[in-house]
């Protein structure tokens, strides 16, 4: 069942964001440039911080354009500095390194007081990029209005316009094509564990990892009005919200079938939209809302601490920092044994460096390695790329010397991000 070729009623508003068709896939216009460290010799150490030059220059243009403003913008979980409402020349999707020496110096940028106040020292918050348009962050998610992923992108970037994408390779698109600013991407699950798709996504874009949000999920069972649960022969949702209610919903007693679709409210949507009455969603109470369905059974998660870990993407990393805790996300490959995945664990154990996710992947350019033993004969080998979070900041010094040694095991490293750690307090609730 495609629930994504449906398009939400148009008269429906959520509280922080128009709501709009998702947007559906463009024309085939796929990214292949992948920004990745091949070792040995991409890789670039710039003061100590892991960027090209071309991200300095970029960075440098930024300041030009900051230099006449002195707005900072802040956002709440995720630290990331860069939804102010300046604007940076941009050609071909990327921030143009405006010769310095070019940038006209204002009066009153040259004086020590603008208006009577004092003019702020630029931080280096100043330096990380902004959105090239007005002052709402246009935030991509995959689902319709009433997805967790909405939430998600509402609690990163407060007062944002999220955007409905029919998938998550539309939602990287979007960002890549500058439709959007951020995507905002589930990845992993306390319940149902890690969401596999997303971190093959993430390797194959571009995007940079520029925070995380983590979201306590409170799932309903919804029906149309009048439906009871006698009535149910289907259970439709998100693969994760199925595995995530499994022994409620068995517990219960439904006899019915269960259904994979593509985002939780878009399941609750396609029920109101074709009078389905023999069919319950798993989703949001604010899907009911949006969608009419009444909810015939609240809270039916299997656990109460069901938390959502979704990660934000920009086209550009932000500037690593020391100032509060931050994580950095790696995927590296290598060609050398089992006994490389010890080296390069080690390479943080020995710098008290805490890693908290490992997450192993088929290698999708080269899945099998045939391993000639003279004895017992050919021996086939599964090939994987590895995920790894670990808590410590690009920024640090013994961050960029586990990442110097991991270099020297791994065939293939690449950063995916270093961002603020939500530190919300966790408190289970209802997360919608
Ligand atoms: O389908 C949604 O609403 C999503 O955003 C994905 C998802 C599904 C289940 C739990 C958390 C996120």
């Amino acid at each position: 069942m495609a629930v994504h070729t449906l398009f939400p009623p148009s008269s429906l508003k959520s509280s922080f964001h128009q709501t709009r068709p998702p947007l559906s896939r463009p024309s085939p216009h796929r990214v292949t440039v992948i920004h990745c460290i091949h070792r040995p010799d991409s890789v670039h150490f710039v003061n100590g911080v892991g960027y090209t030059r071309a991200d300095w220059q970029s960075s440098c243009a930024i300041l030009a354009s900051k230099v006449l403003s002195h707005q900072q913008p802040t956002d709440h979980t995720s630290g990331d500095v860069s939804s102010g409402t300046d604007h940076v020349a941009s050609v071909n999707g990327h921030k143009t390194a405006i010769d310095l020496s070019l940038v006209p110096i204002k009066k009153e940028a040259t004086e020590s007081t603008n208006n009577g106040k004092l003019q702020k020292p630029l931080t280096i918050t100043d330096l990380s990029p902004a959105p090239m348009h007005g002052s709402q962050l246009r935030v991509a998610y995959q689902g319709v209005p009433g997805a967790y992923s909405e939430a998600a992108a509402g609690k990163a970037y407060p007062n944002c316009e999220a955007i409905p994408c029919d998938q998550f390779e539309v939602a990287f698109q979007a960002v890549e094509l500058w439709i959007a600013d951020r995507a905002v991407l589930p990845v992993e699950n306390s319940l149902g564990g890690s969401i596999h798709r997303n971190y093959d996504l993430l390797l194959r874009h571009r995007l940079h990892i520029v925070g995380e949000v983590q979201l306590p999920v409170h799932h309903c069972l919804l029906a149309l009005p009048g439906v009871r649960k006698e009535y149910i022969t289907r259970v439709i949702s998100h693969p994760q919200a199925l595995a995530q209610c499994e022994l409620t919903l068995t517990k219960m007693g439904l006899q019915a079938a269960r259904e994979a679709v593509d985002d939780t409210a878009g399941a609750a949507e396609y029920i109101a939209a074709n009078n389905l009455r023999d069919t319950a969603a798993i989703a949001s109470a604010r899907a009911a809302e949006l969608y009419g369905l009444q909810i015939l059974a609240d809270g039916i998660q299997d656990d109460s601490s069901n938390v959502t870990r979704f990660v934000m993407l920009a086209r550009e990393p932000i500037i690593p920092r020391t100032d509060r805790p931050f994580k950095t996300s790696i995927v590296f490959a290598h060609d050398k044994g089992t006994s490389v995945l010890f080296k390069v664990l080690s390479a943080f154990a020995f710098r008290n460096i805490s890693l908290t996710k490992i997450e192993s992947r088929p290698h999708r350019n080269r899945p099998i390695r045939l391993v000639d033993d003279a004895n017992v004969g050919t021996a086939k080998h599964f090939e994987y790329m590895f995920y790894v979070d670990f808590e410590a900041s690009m920024a640090e010094v013994r961050a960029q010397n586990a990442l110097a040694e991991v270099q020297e095991f791994t065939s293939f490293l690449r950063v995916l991000g270093s961002y603020p750690m939500d530190m919300t307090p966790w408190c289970p609730s209802r997360g919608d």
